[in-house]
């Protein structure tokens, strides 16, 4: 079997354009524009890569992008205060403080400190706390946009067996919950799993959310099963150049799966559109206006 390619980046592009239509009407019903702040602290390269595309593709859609770069050695009240600033300006819908965070710095701490309702990581306490209870929250953006890529390929998840491999509070934690919230038959596998590849073997649906270049093999997919990579693992060749590949060996993966997302052009992708789309609803929601369907679950 060849698989079916799931193309976030041209599912992404037109999330993006959606975004924009909303964006539009905004300014032109409200008079109100959508404003995303991004902090990062620190110098690492990928995260800066991030933040400018994020920064890039705030503005091609019509809103309004804050970047507050700091310095790695910027301390816990400083960072706090520019959080305590940003909570209190209503020209800023959406905050996002880039993870992680040099260590001397408490990010628990940290994420907590944001206003919940602009929260568009969906990290704060009191989202993951929403989202686990089924109430409305702010989604966390990668496994939103990986839900948003199933439901598309699938329509009903209802019965699906998923295994979700990796139990970060950013992508495999949140990612059980919205399975959950579909109805699937969920199984969340981590590093001390006993026998993982019998455990994936099982699942309709895997996701691998893990940091490790290529670790799972396509003699660990069941044939047919859909199969979700949000690893993002830059890798040096023996030429040295490098590239960028996902958590599962794609090729071998690829002969056996009915459906999978490429790395590039998966998973990433999706993750910027859904926070734009957070940063939409959060603008909504403060504004007291209706918010528009299919920017969130
Ligand atoms: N595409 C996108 O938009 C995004 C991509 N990413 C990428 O996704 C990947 C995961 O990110 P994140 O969740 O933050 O990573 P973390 O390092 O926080 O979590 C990794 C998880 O994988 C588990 N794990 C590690 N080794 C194994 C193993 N050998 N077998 C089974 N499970 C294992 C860990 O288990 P344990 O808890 O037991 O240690 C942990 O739960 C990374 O490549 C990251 O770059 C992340 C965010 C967004
Ligand atoms: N507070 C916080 N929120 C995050 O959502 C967050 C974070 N911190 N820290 C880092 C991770 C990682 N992450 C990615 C987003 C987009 C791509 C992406 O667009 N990737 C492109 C390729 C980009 C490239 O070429 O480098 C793709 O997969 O096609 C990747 C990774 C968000 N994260």
């Amino acid at each position: 079997m060849n698989a079916h390619v799931l193309d976030g980046k041209a599912f992404a592009a037109k999330l993006r354009i959606t975004i924009a239509d909303h964006v539009a009407a905004l300014q032109a019903g409200h008079g109100i524009v959508p404003g995303l702040a991004v902090v990062l602290v620190g110098e690492d390269p990928a995260s800066q890569v991030y933040v400018r595309s994020k920064g890039k593709m705030t503005v091609e859609v019509g809103m309004r992008s804050f970047e507050h770069r700091l310095p790695d050695t910027t301390s816990e009240a400083d960072l706090l205060g520019l959080i305590a600033q940003l909570n209190a300006d209503p020209a800023v819908h959406g905050i996002l403080v880039q993870l992680p965070l040099p260590g001397h710095l408490n990010s628990d701490l940290v994420i907590n400190s944001i206003d919940p309702a602009k929260d568009v990581d969906g990290f704060h306490i009191s989202n993951v706390g929403l989202l686990g209870t089924g109430q409305k929250a702010m989604v966390p953006c990668t496994p939103l946009g990986c839900l948003m890529l199933l439901r598309d390929h699938h329509g009903s998840l209802a019965g699906k067996h998923a295994v979700v491999i990796g139990r970060s509070n950013i992508v495999g934690k949140p990612m059980a919950q919205l399975l959950l919230g579909d109805s699937c038959t969920v199984t969340i596998a981590h590093s001390r799993t006993a026998d993982l590849p019998a455990m994936v073997r099982q699942a309709d649906i895997v996701v691998a959310a893990v940091g490790r270049a290529r670790m799972v093999p396509g003699d660990w997919i069941k044939p047919g099963a859909t199969v979700i990579d949000v690893g993002i693992n830059r890798i040096v060749a023996d030429d040295g150049s490098t590239s960028l590949v996902g958590d599962v060996d794609y090729d071998s993966c690829a002969a056996v799966a009915g459906a999978i997302t490429p790395v590039p052009g998966g998973v990433g992708p999706m993750t910027i559109a859904c926070l734009l789309a957070n940063t939409v609803t959060a603008c909504c929601r403060a504004n007291g206006l209706a918010e528009p369907e299919g920017l969130t679950v």
